[in-house]
């Protein structure tokens, strides 16, 4: 879908486009937003302090979640709407062990027609809930060929393929409240949650895998020249989210742990059947759902204590 560029007058001088809406998300406009999740959930007596954005198919995390409130995305006015399958578009928000987690079953993508701003824009939400770290996971093809479908890669650096050509989140004015207008990517992925994620991994005899994700705009998949052109360049895994996110989680100052469930396997060559497609998706991360909610379980009180 085309979406219109937002046009913005900026002062004295002339109207500028921007690719992304970010900048039309303030301060005001998300603490409204914010101000409505906490008035349902004011009986815990407590702010959440972890974000955890579900990945296609892998919203089953939150059977995690000890006396969940559920808020549908529908009836927070001027958040946008899920429309893909796998994602149920709702918050769910309760403890994991002693931890008060908001869980979002459902997140945003390019290809859904939605600019690359507001994709991010439940990220900036989480921050003013009072997020200080967040899970991000998602469902990739396996480039790599160690990886099997059903194994889970934890990311620790990425590509930005979609922000090399201009399509980054934060294109546009800055409000220096927010967060900076340069900023490092270096150790985006905090070294400390992988430290603990692998320990995870180790104990419950779980192949350790560590490595490089990156996103395409989608909807569709990859070709096999594609596939092969990512390869060589050091990915392995690839899908269509994230990234961005994580972006926007170090611009707000959020430390992050992202992981991929490796749903299908990338085809890098022409021989044989192998036609990824959305439904093997979701059903690999019906099938895995179990190690998912033992991982994540373990994990949150984890994070949730390292603070830097
Ligand atoms: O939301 P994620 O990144 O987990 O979703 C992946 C990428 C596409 O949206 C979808 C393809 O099946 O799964
Ligand atoms: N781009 C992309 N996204 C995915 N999400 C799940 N599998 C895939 C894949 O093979 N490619």
């Amino acid at each position: 879908m085309y979406m219109q560029p937002n046009i913005v007058d900026y002062p004295n001088t002339f109207n500028a486009t921007y690719p992304s809406r970010n900048h039309e998300y303030t301060k005001e406009k998300v603490a409204k937003m914010s101000a409505l999740i906490e008035e349902k959930i004011k009986h815990f007596k407590a702010h959440p302090t972890l974000g955890i954005i579900c990945g296609s198919g892998l919203g089953e995390v939150t059977k995690a979640v000890k006396d969940p409130v559920t808020i549908a995305y529908k009836d927070i006015p001027g958040f946008p709407r899920s429309t893909v399958q796998g994602h149920a578009g709702q918050f769910v928000i309760g403890y994991i062990h002693d931890v008060l987690v908001v869980c979002m079953q459902g997140r945003f993508h390019f290809y859904e027609g939605y600019d690359i701003g507001t994709c991010c824009l439940p990220v900036k939400l989480l921050k003013l809930l009072g997020c200080h770290s967040l899970i991000i996971s998602n469902a990739a093809g396996g480039l790599n060929a160690e990886f099997n479908v059903g194994d889970i890669m934890i990311i620790h650096d990425h590509i930005n393929l979609m922000g090399f050509s201009g399509n980054g989140p934060l294109v546009g004015p800055n409000d220096e409240s927010w967060g900076p207008r340069f900023f490092s990517m270096h150790n985006a992925y905090n070294p400390a949650f992988i430290k603990a994620a692998k320990e995870q991994m180790r104990k419950k005899n779980m192949p350790e895998h560590v490595g490089v994700y990156t996103a395409l705009g989608g909807p569709h998949f990859e070709t096999v020249a594609e596939l092969r052109m990512l390869k060589s360049q050091g990915v392995d895994a690839v899908g269509m989210s994230t990234v961005h996110e994580v972006v926007m989680a170090r611009y707000l100052g959020l430390h992050v742990f992202s992981f991929s469930l490796i749903t299908n396997k990338c085809p890098t060559t022409y021989d044989g059947d192998k036609n990824v497609n959305h439904q093997e998706v979701i059903d690999t991360g019906r099938e895995k759902a179990h190690v998912l909610v033992d991982f994540v379980r373990d994990l949150v009180p984890v994070l949730d204590s390292i603070k830097d």
